[in-house]
């Protein structure tokens, strides 16, 4: 859809007062290399004593949230339709659906032909809004095949095309669901006026600007969702819950002075990972981000009980492997996955499906002959007092260091696959429309995550080295092999059984 973008310097003032949004010495501006953001009007200091000063209040009735959404359906009858019609599967895809809606009535303000009823359309200020949003954020969902492909090997690779493909099929599922409703159909399909990628940028409007408040829960806030990341940020924000003002307030950090012309930043996160900053906002600082990669995990090849695992297990299928800063050389991981993928009936794991008098069926999950379904992320604590414990614990370190390497592996693989020898790195950049930016972006992450991975292989191999030397591992393995051995004994005698 054609998106002719408001500025946000000439043209938000205006919007802020006819929307009582008050800014306070801080004015929205163009910043290099980050689109918009707020700048301060005058120098700006909070000695440490007092309340923050405020340097900008945000009615709530403009914040977009979940239950702002649900109440929109209240007063617009064509968008609780659509809503219907969409199936409510999520409250991110019904809050993309209002920015939808909201941002093709903001640029074509006619609506279809009769119909106009008692109960909607309804343009709310984010028609308007959504026209000061950008048409472009640098985040990976956003990037072309050939920079996506810039990727591979990073802890993003697999949630990238996962998003990619949700995204397509939400897409396809909205236009099919939608084309039978005959408002829906006229503003958004006829003349194809929305397409696939209005959708992709819908949803990274969302992603990239929303935040999450105690009451009002995650949600985007107009005009504080111009205000950029710093990982020294001079700024904070906070829910005002007073009757009179309720709303969103934007607030100066006790001890912060702020020059004038210097830039207003909040944090959009202390302690995200490189790999989520770049999906989310499109950005991040390597030097910053915390060293943590998280990687999928999937059930043991051979494992007959592998299906069932992932059926009972609600958590994360991942490992987490963080490297706090300061530390080059340890490694700490988390996976209750894969303390389930390597625990088996021999060691006491087991799965029983318990019927109710209604017949439904379920799954539940036995160690040591408890039920322990609820509990299936602490099987790490439940198995600790096992006499195996060692074993098993070296079966996990063993399933991860395969992972971790494998990984390790994929993410140094260049890039650019050598199918033409003469070409060098940069001309096939060119060539591809490789954009620096996502060429920075990617090769950054690379950097950091294939450091992180060479650590954690390191970590685990000691792991791994201690654990065999364990008396109870050692004893475990010397009567696996005495048994291997007697049953090799056995097959011979058979075997010269059977020639003699
Ligand atoms: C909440 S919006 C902030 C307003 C935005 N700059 C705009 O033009 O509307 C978040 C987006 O701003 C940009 N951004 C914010 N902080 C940044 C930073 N520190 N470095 C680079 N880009 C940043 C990224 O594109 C990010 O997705």
């Amino acid at each position: 859809m054609q998106n002719p973008q408001l500025d946000v310097e000439a043209a938000l003032p205006v919007w802020n007062r006819l929307n009582n949004v008050v800014l306070i010495n801080v004015t929205p501006r163009h910043v290099p290399q980050r689109g918009a953001g707020l700048v301060a009007e005058r120098d700006l200091t909070h000695d440490n004593t007092g309340l923050s000063p405020a340097l900008a209040r945000i009615p709530r009735d403009l914040v977009l949230s979940h239950q702002s959404v649900e109440e929109f359906t209240k007063v617009d009858g064509h968008f609780r339709e659509l809503l219907d019609a969409a199936g409510r599967k999520s409250a991110r895809i019904d809050a993309c659906l209002f920015l939808l809606a909201q941002w093709v009535l903001g640029t074509h303000s006619r609506p279809p032909p009769g119909s106009e009823t008692s109960t909607g359309p309804v343009h709310t200020p984010w028609a308007e809004y959504t026209r000061f949003l950008p048409g472009h954020v640098p985040v990976p969902t956003m990037w072309s095949d050939a920079e996506r492909q810039l990727l591979r090997g990073t802890s993003l690779e697999a949630a990238l095309t996962a998003k990619i493909e949700t995204l397509t099929d939400e897409f396809d599922r909205l236009r099919t669901a939608s084309s039978d409703l005959p408002f829906w159909n006229a503003l958004f399909w006829d003349d194809n006026r929305v397409t696939r990628a209005d959708w992709f940028l819908v949803d990274t409007w969302y992603r990239s600007r929303s935040l999450e408040l105690p009451y009002l829960g995650v949600c985007m806030v107009p005009v504080l969702d111009l205000a950029n990341h710093s990982s020294a940020p001079n700024a904070y924000y906070d829910e005002d819950c007073d009757e009179q003002s309720a709303g969103v307030k934007l607030l100066l950090r006790p001890g912060v002075s702020i020059s004038a012309g210097e830039e207003v930043t909040i944090s959009y996160g202390e302690g995200k990972a490189g790999a989520e900053m770049l999906f989310s906002y499109g950005f991040f600082d390597p030097t910053r981000s915390t060293n943590y990669v998280t990687l999928p995990l999937m059930p043991l090849e051979d494992d007959p009980l592998g299906m069932a695992k992932v059926h009972v297990f609600d958590g994360p299928r991942t490992v987490q492997l963080g490297r706090t800063t300061g530390s080059h050389s340890e490694v700490t991981w988390e996976s209750p996955f894969a303390w389930l993928l390597c625990l088996n009936e021999e060691d006491g794991l087991a799965f029983r499906i318990l019927q109710d008098t209604g017949g439904n069926r379920e799954l539940r999950v036995l160690w040591q002959d408890e039920d322990v379904t609820g509990r299936i992320e602490a099987l790490e604590e439940l198995a600790s007092s096992h006499p195996l414990y060692d074993v098993f614990k070296l079966r996990v370190v063993t399933v991860l260091e395969e992972r971790v390497s494998a990984q390790l592996e994929r993410v140094q693989t260049d890039f650019f696959p050598p199918d033409d020898e003469n070409l060098t790195e940069a001309s096939r950049v060119e060539r591809e429309g490789i954009r620096a930016e996502c060429l920075e972006a990617a090769n950054a992450l690379r950097g950091q995550e294939a450091s992180v991975l060479e650590a954690a292989v390191r970590t685990l191999e000691k792991q791994k080295s201690q654990l065999l030397a364990a008396k109870t591992v050692v004893a475990y393995l010397g009567s696996m092999e005495v048994s291997q051995s007697e049953q090799a004994g056995d097959t011979a005698s058979n075997q010269s059984d059977d020639f003699s």
